[in-house]
């Protein structure tokens, strides 16, 4: 790819930088080691990075550099020896991202650059402590701030919610009785009052005491604006033979000539564990067919599934399905969407997560305990003991590479 970056402060069309690709629950990172803080990254460089047609592709960037040689950490220098520069992917710098943090710990852990599988980390929130096991990585830091309500509206409907100051700002919002996540249009920015949040905000939404798929699944199909939605009709049992069912997508309407359909073989064709989903993009009389192809379940995931389908910044939505189990032994359990300030919606915000365990655990009338957070990219754990939370989940290493010179 052709990226420029900037070094030592001018920007250096020959400079070839290594990076690493990580994610959290689908939280997503470019990495950029830089030990001694000669990239001169900038807000467009980061954009770059982060495009996903363009670039690499990622939520944000971790920038890898000792505390003692980067402006803003250098005062925590005596506490950690390195420091996450994170940006968001639209260039801004955001003071924590809590994915983003258990990311740069597994880097430094994988590299050899700390000792011992328990060690801090500096960040423009302050130093956070980091556990690496080979399942998870696991975060202190102090405990969010549950603060004043306030409104977030989108799609032309305001939710009420609650800020909290997890080191960066949040609104957790509930989402009122009979409407769920799926329901959510997160293709365009929540509004908010910026009096409240003069530097923006993460924009969580929640379904509190989310059970099993019921609340957290959802399957959204065309969010284009005006008469011409589709419509899923699923015959049980189907019309063609005993073990086969059906989903029938017009769009738009029955009349016109754009149809497509989605089959579903249950019991799949090809083998036991797996099914699949044929799909035309297009009228049956034209060759433009594709197809998506799921395991259940999947293979390095054995209680999940799930199906996705993405095209965001076009006119469609997308459709997940977890199954997920309930967990046991935690005190709240809560499943939530959101919208990330400098980045757009997320698979998951780590920070947004910490934020809505804060309030769930408020709600539910306690002070210490365990919240289970879903997300659309998997499931976190925040672990409050009145003092401090641990806030616990995967984090993984997934490629690394060079940026090309620019010419
Ligand atoms: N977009 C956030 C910073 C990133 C949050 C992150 N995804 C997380 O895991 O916490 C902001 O601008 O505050």
């Amino acid at each position: 790819m052709m990226v420029g970056v900037s070094v030592g402060g001018r920007l250096d069309k020959g400079a070839v930088v290594r990076f690493v690709k990580g994610h959290g629950t689908g939280n997503d990172f470019v990495i950029l080691p830089d030990p001694d803080g000669v990239l001169a990254l900038t807000p467009e460089t980061v954009a770059a990075l982060c495009d996903r047609r363009f670039g690499i592709g990622a939520d944000g960037v971790l920038r890898v550099v000792r505390t003692a040689k980067h402006p803003h950490a250098v005062d925590l220098a005596g506490e950690a020896e390195w420091f996450m520069d994170y940006w968001n992917a639209d260039g801004s710098i955001a003071e924590m991202c809590g994915n983003g943090v258990r990311v740069f710990a597994r880097f430094l852990a994988a590299e050899a650059l700390v000792e011992g599988a328990t060690f801090p980390i500096a960040t423009r929130a302050g130093v956070v402590q980091a556990t690496v096991t080979p399942d998870a990585v696991s975060v202190v830091l102090p405990l969010p701030r549950v603060g004043a309500g306030s409104t977030a509206t989108i799609g032309g409907l305001t939710f009420t919610g609650t800020s909290v100051d997890v080191g960066n700002p949040h609104l957790v919002c509930a989402l009122p009785s009979g409407m769920s996540l799926g329901d959510l249009d997160l293709t365009s920015a929540p509004a908010y009052d910026p009096a409240a949040f003069p530097t923006g905000v993460n924009v969580e939404f929640v379904v509190p005491g989310a059970t099993e798929a019921a609340t957290f699944g959802h399957i959204a199909v065309d969010r284009r604006p005006g008469p011409d939605h589709g419509h899923i009709a699923v015959d049980s049992p189907p019309a063609d033979g005993p073990d086969r069912g059906h989903i029938a997508v017009d769009s738009p309407p029955a009349d016109g000539p754009d149809r497509g359909h989605i089959a579903v073989d249950s019991p799949p064709t090809d083998g036991p564990a797996r099914g699949h989903i044929a799909m035309d993009a297009l009228p049956a009389d034209r060759r433009e067919q594709g197809h998506i192809a799921v395991d259940s379940p999947p293979p390095t995931q054995p209680d999940r599934g799930h199906i996705a389908v993405d095209r965001r910044g076009g006119e469609f939505g997308h459709i997940a399905v977890d199954k997920r189990p309930v967990p046991v032994g935690v005190d709240a359990h809560v499943a939530m969407r959101v919208y990330e300030r400098g980045s757009g919606e997320t698979l998951s915000c780590g920070s947004g997560a910490i934020a809505v365990a804060a309030v769930a655990l408020r709600d539910a009338g306690k002070q210490t305990g365990v919240v289970a957070v879903d997300l659309p990219g998997g499931r976190l754990t925040v672990a409050f003991d009145g003092e401090t939370c641990v806030f616990t989940g995967p984090a993984v290493l997934v490629a690394t590479g060079e940026t090309l010179p620019t010419t």
